[in-house]
């Protein structure tokens, strides 16, 4: 039996994380709300695509430890685990074999691009999937509420100099 409620998402709600994973790659997310994720990458072979409203199952599995998983239209899928309490992080990226032959196609801002993002998919090719599985270590959170779209509005490369150092 667990010492913690396992569907209370408050301690995780609203949090805005910047990660580095230990093969270089920047990432950021925004736990939007209980179902919700809005994400924008920094570096790495997709880096300046960025996501609002991504539809996700997010779950506690430990006092301060939560999984994030969730299927894009690109058909890439992704499960996060975030363990605050460590500032430890790890990811599991399953990409298409189409996004490794062509990572360029999927930087955008998605929300604008989602009938092209599933034409790709359904082109393929699907397979052989690439695992991307990496630890990475939180540089910076913060709490930002739930629901709030200012916190992921522009691309990383549109971003002013001295992020995230900068935010209040
Ligand atoms: C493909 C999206 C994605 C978003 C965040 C993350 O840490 C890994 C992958």
């Amino acid at each position: 039996m667990s010492t913690f409620d396992k569907h209370d998402l408050s301690g995780f709600v609203g949090k805005h994380l910047v990660y580095t994973y230990d093969n270089g790659w920047n990432y950021e997310i925004y736990v939007k709300n209980d179902t919700t994720l809005d994400y924008r990458i920094h570096s790495g072979i997709v880096a300046n695509r960025w996501v609002k409203d991504q539809k996700a199952f997010i779950v506690r599995v430990g006092e301060s430890i939560y999984k994030i998983s969730w299927t894009e239209p690109t058909g890439t899928d992704v499960s996060l685990i975030v363990n605050l309490g460590d500032r430890l992080f790890h990811g599991t990226i399953f990409f298409p074999r189409w996004v490794i032959n062509n990572p360029e196609k999927t930087v955008c801002f998605q929300n604008d691009h989602i009938p092209l993002m599933e034409s790709y998919r359904a082109a393929g090719p699907a397979y052989p999937t690439e695992v991307i599985d990496e630890f990475a270590t939180i540089t910076y959170v913060r709490d930002c509420g739930a629901n709030n779209d200012s916190v992921i509005a522009c691309a990383a490369s549109e971003l002013p100099a001295g992020f995230p150092q900068n935010l209040s």
